[in-house]
C-alpha cells in the first residue's frame, strides 16, 4: 500500500470545518475524525475518559490536552492503515506537539471565516447531538423542521452557539490555535482559506486535495469506504 494521506482541518466554530470534513470524506475517501464527536461518544458510553470530558464539557471548557491525547492518539493507532482527516484535534500547541511525534502529517487546512458570518451561521445551526449531524436553517435544513433526516430524533441548538458566548469562544479560539497555525506554517503544510460561503472556498479545497493526494491512495480509500 503506497503511503497514507494525514490532514487537519482547523477553524473557528462555525467556520464550515464539519461541513467541509464531510466533503473530503465522501470525495477522497479518506477517514473523517473529528474530536467532538469522538469525545460524544466515549461520553455516551460512559467511558472512564468520557467521564472526565465530560465534567469540563459541561463547563464550556477545553477537555485537558493529557486527556485529550491520551484519547485520541491510540484511536489514531487503529487507523494505521487509513488516510485520514483531523478535525478539531489538534487544538492546542500540546496537542500539536503530541501529534507531531506519532506521526508527519501531509497538509492542514486553516478555515478564516469573518466573525459577523460564524455569528449568523450558529445562530441558525441544529445538532442531532447522538451523532453530531449538523443542521442550518439557511444552509442545510433537514428535511422535517427540529428534527434529524435518519433517526427523526429532536435537533436542539448549543448554548454556546448563541451570539453572546460565541465571541469569547472566538478568542479563546485564536489564542491556543494561533501557535499551532505558526508551527505548521512553518513546515509549509499549512493552507488558509477565508470566504464567507464553503460553497465558494471547496473548489480551491479540491483541487489541493487533487493535486496533493496521489491518485492511486485516493481511488484505493474510495474503493475501500464504498
Ligand atoms: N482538541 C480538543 N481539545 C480540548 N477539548 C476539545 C477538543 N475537541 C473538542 N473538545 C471539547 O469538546 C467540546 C465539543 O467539541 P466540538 O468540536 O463538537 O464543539 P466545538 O468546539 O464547539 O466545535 P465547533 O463549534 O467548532 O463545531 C468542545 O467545546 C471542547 O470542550
Ligand atoms: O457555508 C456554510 C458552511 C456551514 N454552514 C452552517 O454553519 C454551521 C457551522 O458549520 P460547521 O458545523 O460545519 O462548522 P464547524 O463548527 O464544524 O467549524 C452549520 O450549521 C452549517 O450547516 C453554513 O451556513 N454555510
Amino acid at each position: 500500500m503506497s503511503r497514507l494521506f494525514r490532514a487537519v482541518i482547523m477553524g473557528p466554530p462555525g467556520s464550515g470545518k464539519g461541513t467541509i470534513s464531510e466533503r473530503i470524506a465522501r470525495g477522497f475517501g479518506l477517514q473523517h475524525l473529528s474530536s467532538g464527536d469522538f469525545l460524544r461518544e466515549n461520553i455516551a458510553s460512559n467511558t472512564e475518559a468520557g467521564v472526565l470530558a465530560k465534567t469540563y464539557i459541561e463547563k464550556g471548557l477545553l477537555v485537558p490536552d493529557h486527556v485529550m491525547t491520551r484519547l485520541l492518539l491510540p484511536r489514531l493507532e487503529e487507523m494505521t492503515c487509513h488516510s485520514w482527516l483531523l478535525d478539531g484535534f489538534p487544538r492546542t500547541l500540546a496537542q500539536a506537539e503530541a501529534l507531531n511525534s506519532s506521526c508527519e502529517l501531509d497538509l492542514v487546512i486553516s478555515l478564516n471565516i469573518p466573525l459577523e458570518t460564524l455569528k449568523e451561521r450558529l445562530s441558525h445551526r441544529w445538532i442531532h447531538q447522538a451523532s453530531g449531524r449538523v443542521y442550518n436553517m439557511c444552509f442545510n435544513p433537514p428535511r422535517v423542521q427540529g428534527v434529524d433526516d435518519i433517526t427523526g430524533e429532536p435537533l436542539i441548538q448549543q448554548d454556546d452557539d448563541k451570539p453572546e458566548a460565541l465571541v469569547a469562544r472566538l478568542r479563546h479560539y485564536k489564542d491556543v490555535a494561533k501557535p499551532v497555525i505558526d508551527v505548521y506554517k512553518a513546515k509549509g503544510i499549512l493552507h488558509t482559506f477565508s470566504d464567507t460561503d464553503t460553497d465558494r472556498i471547496w473548489p480551491y479545497i479540491s483541487s489541493l486535495l487533487s493535486a496533493k493526494i496521489p491518485t492511486d491512495i485516493a481511488d484505493a480509500q474510495r474503493a475501500s469506504t464504498h
